[in-house]
């Protein structure tokens, strides 16, 4: 506990900021008096505490207690900035709307939401205080990210006062289907929020399609991938939600399992419970998301059949205090505690007792000690975002023993698929499950093991924010060379049935040039791509916003490289020429568009239109940048007025309008299809090739070449990067 924190200036602002409801700190006032912070409950400060300790940001957040007003302070390296809440506000912000509305209606219901009015009403008041607190610490053109249910609104109102700011939020809980999801009153306010973020962030995959298929079913917005196209006047703002499933400090937790006092603490604990053959493992907030019940019911119904035996097993079941004065929370710790009591009054003896129930939170060390002393760890989660007690089990696990009982309801089943998974509510399967596991074969436990802490291992607190970060800002430092994580993709795809390595040109392929006629691939690309093409079920691909002619002058390709020109207008599949046929209206619209651009090229000298199958860009790299956007905004005002059925689409200094429309995502589509390819690479660096990354699927590869905001899962610096990139994969490709 931090006794005495340091104050820091008020006024402070920083260049990133994180606000959560939940400060990594609660305040907690000794009973003499004497003032004191201790550490927060739940997995959401677990998880941002080491990023934030790493960064020089501020944390905005609330204190944990009512009516108290503190002044901005530092704790543990971490910059803190309170945000006062009322007594009342907590019962009808935190405890209510948050808590007794949003939780149970985003965990699908497992229990009835409840509706009023005056607990919106107070938690659009606290959203705005926490934005404007945001805002006062947020430097200009500062990053802020935002987190978790209870602040949904706070993008928004950001975004209205601060367009300058880069915004991101990240939902540690689920996002339910709609048909549940629409029973909210406020459901529209709620998604308008939300998409004041330039970056939404969930656990799992399936979260963001129900957000998706929400933004859809209420506002009729495009989505494309993970992509979710916002009308903002004239201009459409681009905003991405996708899954990034949040992790652990996986190192710091083995660390702290490996020190000597730990794991003679953990021995400790087997010898207080009587050194039974199998120890079971439970961890959760006292919280009937968790499925404690269904645990505890299946627990006893072993020991009565006598499945198991309480000599023989274990229960320890740490349920920590949470949210005591919500109504639910009262009658779940009521209900719980009395199963516990019956069954130790049913099954224990004086020797052994049946379960060790602990209702008090514990410290790191105490876990980690917990988990090593745990021959099986159960997670029976009704619904959850991830849980981190699964991953922290994992990371303990230095030893690869123990077994790792996973509710598939629980966001961490996506990842970690060697658990032995479980359906809670199937309390049959889940006793089998239990028993499965308490009698596993050391080698069995020892294979699951390795693999789930090698994916704990690989995908860590640190790969998690950075992830969110580069999508959100672009702006992370991009090291020379292809990154390990990179390379372990291309080792993955290298080994599909049927390769579909998707290309675009210019940036990525070719180096940019002045004169788009000059561009070229490198010598050294061209020889991968050859190597490639020779691989047995290997396609090639170039992608290109250039018309198909112009791609094939400047590419000069292999007979066997399938080109897409004009985003995908144009396809050429099987040599030869690609031919398009143009209806008459589109060939009249093309004249007419022709007329505009010309006109407006005339009175800004320097910008250029370049002629493609299905319609005309305007390019404005050479103007400065004042003059490339007086000549944009004029031909886009213009081409509004008179050919309003045109479709926009913009790259880097230029604004192309075509007659017919299609995106590289849907290059990408029909590529997939045509080659039945099982897995595809796609590598791109225009703001275009987002489409491209948006229509990649599970297991296929996104890289992007350079800066910028991007959802492709990697990056590299340039197109040197991309030659060796490529270099790698033939290779692999070869060898298989
Ligand atoms: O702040 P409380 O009301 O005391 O609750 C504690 C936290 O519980 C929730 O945690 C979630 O975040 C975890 C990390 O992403 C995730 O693993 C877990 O599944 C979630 O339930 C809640 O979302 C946080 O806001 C709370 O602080
Ligand atoms: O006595 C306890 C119980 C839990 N935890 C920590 O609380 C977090 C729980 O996170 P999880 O994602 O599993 O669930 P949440 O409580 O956030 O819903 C984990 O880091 C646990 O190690 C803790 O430090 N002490």
């Amino acid at each position: 506990m931090n006794q005495q924190p340091d104050q820091t200036h008020p006024d402070d602002v920083y260049s990133m900021v994180i606000v959560s409801n939940r400060l990594p700190v609660d305040y907690d006032e000794q009973p003499d008096g004497t003032p004191g912070w201790k550490t927060s409950p739940g997995g959401l400060v677990t998880a941002l505490e080491p990023i934030m300790r790493a960064a020089d940001g501020a944390w905005v957040g609330w204190a944990g207690v009512a009516d108290r007003e503190f002044a901005p302070f530092e704790n543990d390296g971490i910059s803190i900035v309170p945000v006062p809440l009322s007594e009342d506000e907590i019962q009808e912000y935190y405890e209510g709307f948050s808590n007794d509305t949003l939780w149970p209606l985003y965990h699908d219901v497992i229990a009835p939401p409840t509706y009023h009015r005056e607990w919106w009403d107070a938690y659009v008041r606290v959203n705005r205080r926490f934005a404007e607190a945001a805002a006062r610490a947020a430097d200009e053109g500062a990053t802020v990210w935002v987190q978790d249910y209870q602040l949904q609104l706070v993008p928004k109102m950001l975004r209205e006062t601060r367009p300058d700011l880069v915004i991101g939020f990240f939902n540690h809980i689920p996002f339910p289907a709609y048909g549940i999801y629409s029973q909210l009153p406020w459901r529209r306010q709620v998604i308008e929020g939300l998409l004041g973020a330039d970056v939404i962030g969930f656990q799992r995959q399936a979260d963001a399609g129900n957000f998706q298929r929400a933004v859809r079913r209420l506002y009729g917005y495009t989505t494309r991938g993970a992509v979710v196209e916002v009308p903002e006047g004239d201009d459409v703002r681009r905003v991405i939600a996708r899954h990034f499933p949040i992790s652990i400090d996986a190192e710091g937790f083995e660390q702290l399992a490996r020190r000597p006092d730990v794991q003679a603490r953990a021995k400790e604990i087997r010898e207080g419970l009587g050194n039974p053959k199998t120890v079971m493992l439970g961890v959760d907030r006292l919280d009937y998301t968790k499925g404690i019940r269904h645990r505890l019911k299946a627990f006893g119904e072993l020991l009565r059949d006598g499945r198991l035996s309480v000599s023989d097993a274990s229960l320890v079941q740490v349920a920590s205090p949470s949210r005591e004065r919500v109504e639910t929370y009262r009658q779940l710790r009521d209900e719980i505690e009395l199963t516990v009591g019956r069954l130790n009054g049913d099954y224990s003896t004086i020797s052994h007792q049946a379960i060790a129930y602990l209702h008090h939170g514990y410290p790191r060390e105490e876990m980690a000690a917990l988990y090593l002393a745990a021959d099986v760890m159960l997670v029976t989660a009704l619904r959850d975002g991830m849980n981190l007690v699964a991953k922290e089990y994992v990371a303990s696990r230095f030893d690869e023993d123990g077994v790792l009982v996973l509710s598939e309801f629980a966001g961490a089943a996506d990842e970690l698929r060697q658990s032995v998974l479980v359906n809670p509510h199937d309390i049959e399967g889940l006793k089998d499950a239990m028993v499965a596991a308490a009698e596993m074969p050391r080698k069995e436990r020892a294979r699951r093991m390795r693999a789930l802490r090698r994916r704990v291992r690989d995908y860590d607190v640190a790969r998690w924010s950075a992830d969110f970060l580069e999508t959100l800002t672009g702006n992370a430092t991009i090291r020379p060379g292809v990154r390990d994580d990179l390379g372990r993709a291309l080792a993955r795809l290298a080994a599909t049935e049927r390769l579909l390595v998707a290309l675009d040109f210019d940036g990525t392929l070719a180096p940019h040039v002045d004169v788009p006629d000059d561009a070229r691939a490198s010598d050294g690309a061209k020889r991968s791509i050859e190597r490639l093409l020779e691989a047995k079920d290997t396609a090639v691909a170039y992608v290109s916003g250039r018309a198909i002619d112009s791609l094939r002058h400047v590419s000069d390709p292999h007979d066997d490289v399938l080109l897409a020109g004009s985003h995908g207008v144009e396809l050429q599949f099987a040599g030869g020429e690609g031919a398009l046929d143009l209806h008459e209206t589109e060939i009249a619209d093309l004249h007419a568009l022709s007329k505009i651009l010309d006109e407006v090229v005339d009175s800004a000298p320097g910008a250029w239109v370049e002629r493609k199958p299905a319609g005309l860009a305007l390019h404005t790299r050479k103007l400065s940048t004042s003059a490339g956007e007086k000549a944009q905004r004029a031909a886009r005002t213009k081409v509004k007025q008179e050919l309003p059925e045109l479709t926009l689409r913009e790259g880097k200094n230029v604004l192309e309008f075509a007659v017919r429309s299609s995106t590289k995502g849907d290059a990408i589509a029909r590529l997939r299809q045509h080659t039945g390819a099982t897995a595809v690479l796609y590598v791109g660096d225009d703001v275009t090739d987002e489409d491209g990354f948006a229509a990649l699927e599970p297991g296929d590869v996104g890289v992007k070449v350079g800066q910028g905001r991007t959802f492709a899962r990697y990056r590299v610096r340039g197109t040197d990067d991309v030659d060796r990139l490529l270099e790698m994969l033939a290779e692999l490709r070869a060898a298989r």
